[in-house]
């Protein structure tokens, strides 16, 4: 019996990295995937039996994990998608030229949910028009990320910028990189292996169609730092039970909360409100505020929908199965 950990993802065969350094080609055991549909995903650690004569090794175990990216289907017809596994880190990529603020506070609700630490990098900061420019919009982005998130500003044709985010995927830990196809990951995550661009690039041409149909999940490590899983194409990132993860994104707010006159105050204009008060002092921006609206009353109308949708399938005395 091997340990070890899936750094690849290669048309449904997962690469497996052991203790030695050996990577193995593996398939799952029969009894783990029986019935229920449970794939190993990358950043998973797995236990292995080694059979003599065979071509792959077998995933016995899946191994708890400690983080996980999940995508969920918000007509619940689907299993939730487990995307990735076992991470310190979630980096949220955006254009910093082209930030959507709309998209970016799903993506920080999503990355926090997770249970990760969180930062956003805003990449091209060079298709900028003006160094006013940048600065105004990384504060308007710093406004609505809050204070516990870092925010780094990157351009590909500045090594200096590549190199602050050294820091964010230090070694002995593991980052999944989010954002948009086309907002330059591959791109900053070449930068960061440096000599092994040539590699990367290679893999990808191999592929034969194009940047937008990676195939493969790949783990990779940076040279004297971590280890980086860039996920392209994430898409619906639709926010559903993610209660969780705007109270996490959010914390500061929450923390405010407690400390407003009314317990189930609104912060829309009763009085003692310590979060309107922090938006007085300057210590809260009001976008931040106004995100965390938004997202609230988002989450607060699905989930009355989905319990309505309960009701009448119960009331035609079609209980909702569960299980
Ligand atoms: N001007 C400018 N262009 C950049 C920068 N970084 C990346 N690009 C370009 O943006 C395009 C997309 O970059 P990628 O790194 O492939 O983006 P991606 O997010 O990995 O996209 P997917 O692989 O589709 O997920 C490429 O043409 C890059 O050359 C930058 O700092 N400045
Ligand atoms: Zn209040």
């Amino acid at each position: 019996m091997l340990e070890g950990q899936v750094v690849k993802l290669d048309r449904g065969f997962p690469l497996v990295k052991t203790e030695t350094g050996e990577e193995l080609r593996c398939k799952h055991a029969t009894a783990l995937v029986k019935g229920e549909k449970v794939r190993a995903v990358i950043g998973d650690r797995v236990l292995l039996d080694v059979p003599r004569g065979h071509d792959k090794a077998i995933i016995s175990e899946i191994l708890p994990r400690k983080t996980e990216f999940v995508r969920k289907d918000p007509t619940e017809r689907a299993l939730p998608q487990v995307l990735a596994a076992n991470f310190d880190r979630v980096i949220i990529a955006q254009p910093l030229a082209d930030v959507n603020m709309r998209r970016l506070e799903r993506e920080l609700v999503l990355a926090h949910e997770t249970g990760a630490s969180v930062a956003v990098i805003l990449t091209k900061a060079d298709l900028a028009e003006s160094d006013s420019d940048i600065e105004r919009i990384a504060g308007e982005v710093n406004d609505l990320v809050g204070p516990d998130d870092e925010v780094l500003v990157v351009s590909a044709g500045e090594p200096g910028s590549i190199e602050s985010v050294r820091s964010l995927v230090a070694p002995g830990t593991t980052t999944v990189l989010i954002g948009k196809s086309g907002v330059g990951k591959s791109s900053l995550v070449n930068l960061l292996v440096g000599d092994h661009v040539q590699e990367t690039a290679e893999v990808r041409e191999v592929d034969g169609k194009g940047r937008h149909t990676t195939v493969s999940r790949e783990m990779i490590e940076i040279p004297g730092g971590g280890r980086v899983v860039d996920m392209p194409g994430v898409r619906g990132l639709g926010l559903w039970d993610a209660e969780s993860g705007i109270e996490a994104a959010f914390s500061d707010i929450e923390e405010l909360a407690e400390k407003c006159k009314f317990r189930d105050c609104h912060h829309e204009g009763e009085p003692g409100c310590a979060v309107r008060r922090a938006v007085q002092d300057g210590g809260l921006a009001q976008s931040r505020l106004d995100s965390y609206h938004a997202l609230r009353s988002e989450t607060a109308e699905i989930k009355e929908r989905r319990e309505e949708a309960e009701r009448i399938r119960s009331r035609r005395g079609h209980p909702r199965r569960r299980g």
